[in-house]
């Protein structure tokens, strides 16, 4: 659980909403910590130690179905069959069809809207139809077929079975990240075990890899399941034949920029990035006679573009923003107000570096504009001559219904605008985006192995089948989630009185949302010792219903995982 808990922490930007990590124990229990807020606020000393176990699931969420509804944090557990634990980073595009499936045939109650317990219900109900008392390796392969059949979107998915072992799987199309990586195991007596003598770790990003002392990461291949039990690895492509179309949106913003996903060095891809832009820039300001001072970024995640571009242009590159670094993610706030009011608290700008100059603000992306707004007007209070945005990201049209919240194409600032109209809705005096055959070019020559990356948001093409019906469902949900917060917070307070042993009750701490990670480690000894104590406020017990069949009361496999963006 410790190391769970460094791994969330890694993380971080992928789900500021909720945090939690369920361990396996002795005797193939589960236990759970989880709760809405940021992981240092979920997890203290105390409620870590009562993670028993060597073997963990961990989750860091930013919703994209559902609400922020602290019943929805992850991972998610089923008592039957054999007791699952279960993280997923993305999102379903068929969760309406899947969820009357298993009402109506397969008789599972989904008691949430995420589209993550629907998931996890169809994992468990494929393993059901095998109607064994112990599963192995092939029976879990089946049902994951079988998923992938069923189930269309985008999911990087971690899952834990009571007493058997870890299993990560990624979508056919790849669109999610997933990695994973091992190490030796340092256990006592380690080489008299029967185990694999090394801990292994699943991961949304690379990070957790490099700052937990792991190695030999690679990417779990799109359509692949991985099955890691006490004794065997064991690997299978599940859906072959697939266009591999990783999410672009990783490289752009968010992940962190020292991963490495789907062998892409995201820190040399926004380079890149910066590289192509400033030549539009140049051709851009060349034509219309412009010129510019200075080169800024928007903190934090344009840094690394934006040092690019002054490079390029032969331009000072000045940070006139200083971000507190106590506020983390607005993109990812649930809430436009909370997401306008935090851009304020998160931003500063310092007059000594915008008076009487003609200032260039580069962005790694402008979605509802909230960011820009607020900073070009910013720029100008501070005395600017001229505001100039630049985008490392081109225009951003469509709904994303893969994993990350740009939902309503309403709420997209550039949706049904030219570059003019955006420049005037942001109120700069001139907008300059890179184009996307750029884009592409920054990325996929890093890796010209993948043939094509999922860019829906910019060109509304989605590599699964998205019907302009489903675009329309969707805004319609979710503009009525936005309506019933509200009436699911009363809906909470009424469960929390319930006692429900397996809804958290901690309150919520107020802010943010979501991402993910998993890891899992094995064979390499006993697990934390349990210290007694008073209960810990946010973190339920053992889990019931854990010791199901195939359970074999093995506790020396240990896994974490946590997740994401
Ligand atoms: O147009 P908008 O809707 O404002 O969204 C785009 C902005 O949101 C993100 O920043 P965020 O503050 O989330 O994170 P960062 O510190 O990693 O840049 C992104 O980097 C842009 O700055
Ligand atoms: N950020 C994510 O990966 C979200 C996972 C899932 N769709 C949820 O809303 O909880
Ligand atoms: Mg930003």
């Amino acid at each position: 659980a410790p190391e769970a808990n460094e791994a969330l922490s890694l993380l971080q930007h992928r789900g500021q909403d909720a945090a939690g990590i369920v361990t396996c124990g002795p005797g193939g229990r589960f236990y759970q910590c989880k709760a809405n807020g940021m992981v240092r606020d979920v997890f203290t000393p105390a409620s870590l130690s009562r993670l028993l176990g060597n073997m963990a699931l961990g989750h860091t969420r930013y919703p994209t179905a559902g609400s922020s509804n602290h019943a929805e944090a992850q991972p998610f557990y089923v008592g039957s069959p054999y007791g699952i634990v279960f993280a997923h980073n993305g999102n379903l595009t068929n969760t309406d069809e899947l969820r009357h499936f298993l009402d109506e045939d397969a008789h599972r109650h989904i008691n949430t809207d995420s589209d993550s317990e629907v998931l996890l219900n169809i994992l468990a109900n494929n393993l059901q139809k095998t109607g064994k008392f112990r599963i192995n390796e092939e029976d879990i392969f089946t049902a994951i077929r079988d998923l992938m059949k069923q189930c269309s979107g985008g999911y990087a998915c971690v899952a834990m079975i009571a007493g058997f072992g870890i299993i990560a799987f990624r979508d056919p199309n790849g669109i999610r990240p997933l990695g994973m990586c091992s190490r030796k195991a340092e256990g006592e007596n380690n080489s008299a075990r029967a185990g694999l003598g090394r801990d292994y770790c699943f991961t949304s990003e690379s990070v957790v890899c490099d700052a937990l002392g792991f190695e030999d990461f690679e990417d779990v291949q799109p359509g692949e399941a991985v099955i890691i039990t006490k004794t065997a690895v064991s690997r299978r492509v599940l859906a072959p034949g697939q266009t591999f179309a990783p999410d672009i949106f990783e490289h752009i913003y968010v992940a962190r920029e020292d991963s490495v996903i789907d062998g892409i060095s995201v820190y040399q891809a926004r380079m890149a990035m910066g590289d192509k832009l400033a030549e539009n820039i140049r051709k851009v300001l060349a034509d219309r006679g412009e010129k510019v001072d200075v080169i800024m970024p928007v903190p934090d995640s344009a840094r690394v573009a934006a040092l690019q571009v002054a490079q390029r242009l032969n331009l000072p590159y000045r940070e006139g923003f200083v971000k507190n670094r106590y506020i983390a993610r607005t993109f990812i706030m649930p809430g436009q107000a909370l997401r306008r009011k935090n851009v304020r608290r998160k931003l500063n700008a310092m007059a000594i570096e915008f008076a009487g100059k003609s200032v260039m603000l580069v962005d790694d992306s402008i979605v509802r504009g909230t960011t820009s707004r607020e900073i070009v007007q910013m720029a100008r209070d501070k005395g600017a001559t001229k505001v100039i945005m630049a985008s490392c990201a081109p225009p951003i049209r469509h709904p994303n219904v893969y994993g990350i919240n740009m939902p309503t194409r309403r709420e997209l600032v550039a949706h049904g605008r030219t570059d003019e109209e955006i420049a005037r809705e942001i109120q700069a005096d001139l907008v300059i985006y890179q184009t996307l055959p750029d884009l592409v070019d920054s990325v996929h020559s890093l890796n010209p192995s993948i043939k094509q990356f999922e860019c829906s948001v910019f060109d509304g093409k989605y590599v699964t089948n998205v019907t302009e019906d489903y675009l329309a469902h969707l805004e319609s949900l979710r503009s009525e989630n936005a309506k019933s917060k509200t009436a699911a917070t009363i809906v909470n307070v009424n469960m929390e009185t319930a006692n429900d042993p397996l809804v958290s009750r901690r309150p919520s701490s107020g802010a943010l949302n979501g991402g993910s990670v998993f890891g899992m480690e094995a064979a390499n000894g006993n697990g934390h010792a349990h210290k007694n104590g008073n209960a810990f406020e946010g973190c339920s017990g053992p889990l019931n219903g854990a010791d199901a069949a195939g359970a074999d009361g093995g506790d020396d496999i240990s896994l974490y995982n946590s997740y994401t963006r």
